[in-house]
C-alpha cells in the first residue's frame, strides 16, 4: 500500500498513514490494528469488559495469546496443567483466566504445554505473527520490539486492549518523529543492548516522550534482527512511544519460512517484500529531533543506579550527585545510590554481585544465549554468585539452544538452565532477588524493587552478564579475568497481600460497578486537596509494584498505591505524604518532577490512584502510555509545564489549601476560585471526559468505515488476514470460527495439553 502523498514522510509517518480508518478535525485518529498479542496479566479485565457488554473478539485471526510473566520457570517434564502447575493461588488464577477466556472467545493460544510458548515480544517474531508496515499491538510496554521489522508497534493499557479486541482498532494521535543515527561500527565486546543503553544515557527516559524513534546509520543497518529488537525493545525506556528500523534484506532473511509469513517465493511473499521495501524514510523526511552518535564512541555500558538513564561504560566509576548539574538528577542519584548501595567513586569493576539473570525480552533470544555460551564455555560461575539463571525467552529458544549444546555449556558452569517466560526480569512468578540481592541482569528495567523487593539491578548485555557470574563482580567482557570474591548474605523476602473479598459474586459485581461508575461518570471539575509530590519519573512500578498485578479486577489497589514509599516493613512510613493527615483524603497529585508514570503500561497505576481517590494529577509532564490510560479510567492527567505555575499550585497544595481542576474552561484555581493557569488538553479527550463517553461503543458507530478498510487490507495485504494456523472462517467483518492449533507439542500426543 505504497502512500500516495507527495510530501516526504519517515518510515513513522507512512505506517501511521496506511492505518487510518478514520481522522478528526482535532487530529484524533481512529487507527486499524493489524496484530494483537494477548498475555494473563494485562487482559482479564479486558475480556470480562467484552463479556459485561455481549461483544466478541473482531478478529482472532489477527490475535496470538500466550501465558508468561507469572507462569513458574521450573522443568515442565510433568507438566498436565495450569491448575496443578501453578502453585501460586493468584498466578494461577490469571493464567486460568486467560485460558477460559482464549476458549471462550475462539483465540489462538500457547500455553505451557505448547514448545511455541514465551514472551510475547520473543514468540510475535518467531512465528512471522509480526511483520512489516504493520501496527502491532499488546498490553505491554515492551511491544516496542515488534518495531525492529518497520512495524509500528506499542503498548497500550488493559482498556485500550479491550478496544481492540471489540474493534480492531485504536484511538490515538500522531507522534512526533525522532531520529537516532549511529554511524561508523562498534568496537569488538559491544552489542545493540550497550548501544540502547548508551542511547537512553544521552536522551535519557523522558527523551524520547511524545515521538516514534527511527534508529538508522551503518551501525544499525550492520545489526541483525534479533539485536535489533533488542534495541526497539528499549525505546520505551528512552520514552518514545515505540522505536522502528526499516526493513532491509536483513528483516526479509530473518521472516523466510516462518509459520506466519508470506511464503517464501510465492507471488504474496513477492507482492510482500516489494511493498515492505518501500517502507524507508524519504529523502528530506523531516523529524521534530535528532540525535547522532559514533559507533566506535560506546563501550560495554552497565546501569549503576535506579532508572535505566542511570548508565555509565564499564571502564567507569559509581558517579555522585555532584556529577549532575540538574537538581532532580541529583536528589534521584542520592537515593539511588542509597537504594543500591553504592559510593560514589568505586570503580564498576569493584562491584561484587550476587545472582546472574540471563533472560528478558530484551534478550533471551538464541543469539543472546550463544553470546553468553561464548564467554562462559568451559568455566564455572564464581564462588560468591548464590544464583545463576538462563531462562530462554521461549520453548523455541530453548529447543534451539539445546540443540547447539548451549545447556550443557551453561549448567556445566553453574548455570540453573530454566523454561521459558518472563521470570527475574519483574518477578511476577518465584524467580525474584532477596532484599539488598545485587543481580547482573539481561533485562531492560532497574527500577526500586523492579527484580524483588529491595533487590539492586544492574542492566548489561548478555555477554557482560556471563562474564560478572565467571568473575563474581560487575567485569569488562573485553578482559575475561577469573576471579572468586567472598559469599554474600541473603535477607528475608517480603509477602504482600492482596486485598480480599467475601465471595466472588460480591467481587465480580463490586468490581464491575467501581469501573462502571468511574469510566462513565462525567468530569467537569474537580476540587480538593492536592498531595504535593517532589519526584521526577517516577516509574509505574513504584506507584503499583508487580505483586500487586496479579489481581484479575481492578478495585481494591488504592491501599497498594506508592507501596513501596508509602510503607516500610509493612508498617506506614510517616514520611510519605500520602500517610499524612489531610493527604489521606488527596484528589489531587501534584508532581514537581517530569516524566510521571514512565516505564510499563500496566493500567493498575491509574486503578490504584483511583481506588485511593486520586482523578487528576498534575505534571510538567507524563510518559505516553501512562497518560493514555488515565483518560480511560475517566481520570485527568494535567501537563503544566509553566514553573511558576506549577510552584504556585504546589505551594497550594504544600499549604494543604484545596485547589481546583475545572476541565470545562481549562483552568487551574486556588480555593478562593482565583485562576492560577489555564492547560491544554484534547478537543477529542476532553469531549469524552465531560460526557462520561465510553470510547469503544463510540468507535463501534464507525463500523462501516472498519469494514471498509478491512476490505481494502485484504486486497493490497491478504497475507495479513489470517494465515496457517491462524485462519478462520470468515462470516461477514466478523471472524469467529476459532481453528485448532497444529500440535507441534512436546512429543507425546496422548497427554498433550490442549491448545486453542
Ligand atoms: C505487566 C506489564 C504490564 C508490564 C509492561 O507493560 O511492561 C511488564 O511486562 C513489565 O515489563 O513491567
Ligand atoms: S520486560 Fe520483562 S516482564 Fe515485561 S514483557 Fe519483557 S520479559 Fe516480560
Amino acid at each position: 500500500m505504497p502512500s500516495a502523498e507527495s510530501k516526504p514522510k519517515t518510515l513513522y509517518d507512512k505506517v501511521f498513514h496506511d492505518h487510518i480508518v478514520n481522522e478528526q478535525e482535532d487530529g484524533t485518529c481512529l487507527i486499524y490494528i493489524d496484530r494483537h498479542l494477548v498475555h494473563e496479566v494485562t487482559s482479564p479485565q479486558a475480556f470480562e469488559g467484552l463479556k459485561n457488554a455481549s461483544r466478541t473478539v473482531r478478529r482472532p485471526d489477527c490475535t496470538l495469546a500466550t501465558v508468561d510473566h507469572n507462569i513458574p520457570t521450573t522443568s515442565r517434564k510433568n507438566f498436565k496443567n495450569a491448575t496443578d502447575f501453578i502453585k501460586e493461588t493468584d498466578s494461577r488464577l490469571q493464567c486460568t483466566t486467560l485460558e477460559e477466556n482464549v476458549k471462550d472467545f475462539g483465540l489462538t493460544y500457547f500455553g505451557m504445554g505448547d514448545k511455541r510458548q514465551g514472551i510475547v515480544h520473543i514468540i510475535g517474531p518467531e512465528q512471522g505473527f509480526t511483520l512489516p508496515g504493520t501496527t502491532v499491538v499488546c498490553g505491554d510496554s515492551h511491544t516496542s520490539t515488534h518495531g525492529a521489522f518497520g512495524a509500528l508497534a506499542f503498548g497500550i493499557g488493559t482498556s485500550e486492549v479491550e478496544h481492540v479486541l471489540a474493534t480492531q482498532t485504536l484511538i490515538t494521535r500522531r507522534s512526533k518523529n525522532m531520529r537516532i543515527q549511529v554511524d561508523g561500527e562498534l568496537p569488538a565486546g559491544v552489542t545493540s543492548k550497550d548501544v540502547v543503553l548508551h542511547i537512553i544515557g544521552v536522551i535519557g527516559t523522558a527523551g524520547g516522550n511524545g515521538a516514534v524513534i527511527e534508529f538508522c546509520g551503518s551501525v544499525i543497518r550492520g545489526l541483525s534482527m534479533e539485536a535489533r529488537m533488542s534495541m526497539c525493545n528499549m525505546s520505551i525506556e528512552g520514552g518514545a512511544r515505540a522505536g522502528m528500523i526499516a526493513p532491509d534484506e536483513v528483516t526479509f532473511e530473518y521472516l523466510k519460512g516462518r509459520p506466519l509469513a508470506p511464503k517464501y517465493g510465492s507471488a504474496e511473499w513477492n507482492k510482500a517484500t516489494s511493498y515492505w521495501s518501500s517502507l524507508k524514510s524519504d529523502a528530506g523526511a523531516k523529524y521534530d529531533s535528532e540525535v547522532f552518535l559514533d559507533g566506535k564512541d560506546i563501550i560495554p555500558t552497565i546501569s549503576w543506579g535506579t532508572s535505566p538513564q542511570d548508565v555509565i561504560p564499564i571502564t567507569g566509576v559509581v558517579p555522585g550527585p555532584d556529577d549532575f548539574e540538574d537538581e532532580n538528577r541529583k536528589s534521584s542519584c542520592k537515593r539511588a545510590l542509597e537504594y543500591m548501595g553504592l559510593v560514589p567513586g568505586t570503580p564498576m569493576k569493584d562491584v561484587v554481585v550476587d545472582k546472574v539473570f540471563i533472560g528478558s525480552c530484551t534478550n533471551a533470544r538464541i543469539e543472546d544465549l550463544r553470546a553468553a555460551a561464548k564467554v562462559v564455555n568451559g568455566r564455572k560461575i564464581a564462588s560468591n554468585i548464590k544464583r545463576a539463571m538462563i531462562v530462554p525467552g521461549s520453548g523455541l529458544v530453548k529447543e534451539q539452544a539445546e540443540s547447539e549444546g548451549l545447556d550443557k555449556i551453561f549448567t556445566d558452569a553453574g548455570f540453573e538452565w530454566r523454561e521459558a517466560g518472563c521470570s527475574m526480569c519483574l518477578g511476577m512468578n518465584p524467580d525474584i532477588l532477596s532484599p539488598k540481592e545485587r543481580c547482573a541482569s539481561t533485562s531492560n528495567r532497574n527500577f526500586e524493587g523492579r527484580q524483588g523487593a529491595q533487590g539492586r539491578t544492574h542492566l548489561m548485555s548478555p555477554a557482560m552478564a556471563a562474564t560478572a557470574a565467571i568473575v563474581g563482580k560487575l567485569a569488562d567482557v573485553r578482559e575475561h579475568v577469573v576471579a572468586s570474591p567472598v559469599l554474600g548474605k541473603a535477607s528475608p523476602k517480603i509477602d504482600v497481600q492482596q486485598p480480599k473479598f467475601e465471595s466472588p459474586e460480591t467481587e465480580d459485581e463490586l468490581d464491575r460497578r467501581w469501573w462502571q461508575g468511574h469510566r462513565s461518570s462525567p468530569f467537569t471539575t474537580l476540587k480538593g486537596i492536592a498531595a504535593p509530590l517532589d519526584r521526577a519519573n517516577v516509574d509505574t512500578d513504584a506507584i503499583i509494584p508487580k505483586q500487586f498485578l496479579k489481581t484479575i479486577k481492578r478495585t481494591g489497589l488504592g491501599t497498594a498505591l506508592f507501596y513501596e514509599l508509602r510503607y516500610t516493613d509493612d508498617k506506614e512510613n510517616p514520611d510519605f505524604i500520602l500517610n499524612q493527615g489531610i493527604y489521606r483524603n488527596s484528589k489531587i497529585l501534584v508532581v514537581t518532577g517530569p516524566n510521571f508514570g514512565c516505564g510499563s503500561s500496566r493500567e493498575h497505576a491509574p486503578w490504584a490512584l483511583l481506588d485511593f481517590g486520586i482523578k487528576c494529577i498534575i505534571a510538567p509532564s507524563f510518559a505516553d502510555i501512562f497518560f493514555n490510560n488515565t483518560f480511560k479510567n475517566g481520570m485527568l492527567p494535567v501537563v503544566v509545564s509553566d514553573e511558576v505555575a506549577l510552584r504556585k499550585i504546589t505551594d497550594e497544595a504544600r499549604a494543604g489549601r484545596e485547589v481546583e481542576v475545572d476541565l470545562v474552561n481549562q483552568e487551574i484555581k486556588d480555593a478562593e476560585g482565583n485562576k492560577i493557569t489555564s492547560f491544554e488538553v484534547e478537543e477529542f479527550r476532553k469531549h469524552c471526559l465531560v460526557n462520561g463517553l465510553d470510547d469503544i461503543g463510540l468507535t463501534l458507530q464507525m463500523e462501516s468505515k472498519i469494514r471498509t478498510f478491512e476490505s481494502k487490507r485484504t486486497l493490497e495485504t491478504p497475507w495479513l488476514d489470517g494465515s496457517a494456523y491462524l485462519r478462520r472462517d470468515r462470516r461477514g467483518a466478523t471472524m469467529v470460527e476459532a481453528a485448532p492449533v497444529p500440535k507441534t507439542n512436546r512429543g507425546d500426543v496422548k497427554n498433550e495439553p490442549l491448545e486453542w
